[in-house]
C-alpha cells in the first residue's frame, strides 16, 4: 500500500489539484458533473499527463513536470488498479483466469496464479461463477469479479470511478458490502469517485468535494455530510444524518439524548455495536404532527421549527439546531399540510419517522 500525494494542474480542463491520502486511506470524491473527480483519478493513474505538477505514490516519482525531460510513468507501471462502472473483463477468459490474468503477467506459475484467483474469488463472494464466462454473468457479478481482479493484481492504490453507478438499487449494496469488506479490512489505500452519499458513508474515512476544478472542502466523512462547508456537500448532504453511539443493532442515542431507532444497514457491513454510528432519513419521511401520535414503531422528535422554505412542490420545515451545534432535522411536506397544521416558525410540533425509513450506519472503521 501507498499513500498519494499530488499536485496537479491541467490546463485544457480548469483543474488545479493539491490532494494527498495517507497509507490505507479512503477517500471518497464527491462534486458535481464535470467538477474534475474523473480527471484527478486519471492524473494518479498516469492516464493524463498535467501541465505542472508532481505524483507521488509512497516515495516513488510518478509524474513530476519538473525534472529535464519530465518523469511519466506509464500507467501499467504504477502499481494502480482502476475499477469504473464497467468491469471490462476479458469476454473469452473464465472468471477465475481473468482474475489470475494479473498475477499471470507479474511472472507467478500458472497453478499460484489461479490459486490466488480462487482466494480473491472467494472475498468477493463470488467463487461459485469461477468456471463462468463474463458474458454469463449479472452486472453486480461482474463488477464482483471485477473487484477481485484489480486486487489479485496487488495495486499499492485503489481507484473506483462510479463502481455502483450502472447497478440497481438491489445490486449495489452487494458490492458495496464486499467493497467495504476488503478496503477496510485490509486498509487499502484508495480513492472513490461517487455521487451515492451511502458510499461515502460506508467506505470513507475522508470526504473530498471538488467544485470547478478544485477541491473545497476535505474532512472526515461524518464532519463533512453533517455540517458541510461547500455549496454541493449541503446540497447532497441535504438528507438529515444525527450522529451518535449504537447502542445495539437498531437504535442509536445522540450525544443530547435523543434516541432514533432504524434499520440495521448490514449490507454496509454491519454496525459496530457500542461504536459510533449516525442515523440516515431523507426530509421527505418526516411527518409533522402537532401532537405525538401513538402508533409505532415510529421515532417521535419533538422540536421547534426555526425556518421554512419553498423547494419546488414542497416545503422544507427545518427545525432548531440540535445542542451540539448540527443542523436541526428537516422535513419536507406539502404546502397543503403547512397550511392545514398552521405551521410557522417558533411553533412546537412532532416530527414522525417510521424506523424503517432511517438507515443506520457504523461510522467507525
Ligand atoms: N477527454 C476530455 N478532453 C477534454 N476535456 C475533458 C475530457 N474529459 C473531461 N473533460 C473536461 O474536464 C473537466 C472535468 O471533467 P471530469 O470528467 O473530470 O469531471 P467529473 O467531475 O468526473 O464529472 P462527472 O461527474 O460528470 O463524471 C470538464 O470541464 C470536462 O468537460
Amino acid at each position: 500500500m501507498s499513500s498519494i500525494s499530488l499536485t496537479a494542474d491541467v490546463i485544457g480542463r480548469d483543474v488545479s489539484f493539491e490532494f494527498d491520502c495517507a497509507d490505507g486511506e479512503v477517500v471518497a470524491v464527491l462534486g458535481p458533473n464535470g467538477a474534475g473527480k474523473s480527471t484527478l483519478l486519471s492524473v494518479i493513474a498516469g492516464l493524463i499527463r498535467p501541465d505542472t505538477g508532481r505524483v507521488l505514490l509512497g516515495d516513488d516519482v510518478v509524474t513530476d513536470t519538473d525534472t529535464d525531460k519530465g518523469t511519466f510513468v506509464p500507467v501499467h507501471a504504477r502499481g494502480v488498479a482502476s475499477l469504473t462502472q464497467n468491469a471490462l473483463l476479458f469476454p473469452h477468459l473464465s472468471v477465475e483466469a481473468n482474475v489470475a490474468f494479473g498475477p499471470r503477467s507479474r511472472g507467478l506459475r500458472k497453478r499460484e496464479a489461479h490459486f490466488r484467483a480462487r482466494t480473491w474469488l472467494e472475498s468477493v463472494d463470488a467463487i461459485e461463477l469461477a468456471g463462468r464466462k463474463p458474458g454469463e454473468l449479472s452486472g453486480g457479478q461482474a463488477q464482483r469479479v471485477a473487484v477481485a481482479r484489480a486486487l489479485a493484481a496487488n495495486p499499492r492504490v485503489l481507484l473506483l470511478d462510479e463502481p455502483m453507478s450502472a447497478l440497481d438499487v438491489d445490486t449495489a449494496p452487494a458490492l458495496r458490502r464486499v467493497l467495504r469488506r476488503v478496503l477496510r479490512e485490509q486498509r487499502r489505500t484508495a480513492v472513490i469517485v461517487t455521487h451515492d452519499l451511502l458510499d461515502a458513508l460506508a467506505l470513507a474515512d475522508t470526504v473530498v468535494v471538488v467544485e470547478s476544478g478544485r477541491i473545497v472542502e476535505r474532512g472526515p466523512t461524518t464532519e463533512v455530510l453533517t455540517a458541510p462547508r461547500s455549496a454541493f456537500a449541503a446540497r447532497i448532504a441535504g438528507v438529515n444524518l444525527l450522529s451518535g453511539t449504537m447502542d445495539g443493532a437498531d437504535s442509536l442515542s445522540t450525544s443530547w439524548g435523543l434516541t432514533v431507532s432504524g434499520l440495521t444497514v448490514s449490507r454496509l457491513g454491519g454496525i459496530d455495536s457500542a461504536g459510533s454510528g449516525v442515523a440516515v432519513f431523507a426530509p421527505a419521511a418526516v411527518a409533522v404532527h402537532l401532537e405525538p401520535p401513538h402508533a409505532s414503531p415510529r421515532n417521535v422528535f419533538p422540536v421547534t421549527i426555526a425556518s421554512m422554505d419553498v423547494h419546488g412542490a414542497t416545503v422544507r420545515i427545518r427545525a432548531d439546531q440540535h445542542p451540539d451545534g448540527s443542523p436541526g432535522i428537516a422535513a419536507d411536506v406539502t404546502p397543503a399540510a403547512v397550511a392545514e397544521l398552521d405551521l410557522e416558525p417558533g411553533l412546537t410540533v412532532f416530527f414522525v419517522v417510521k424506523s424503517q425509513e432511517v438507515a443506520l450506519h457504523s461510522a467507525t472503521r
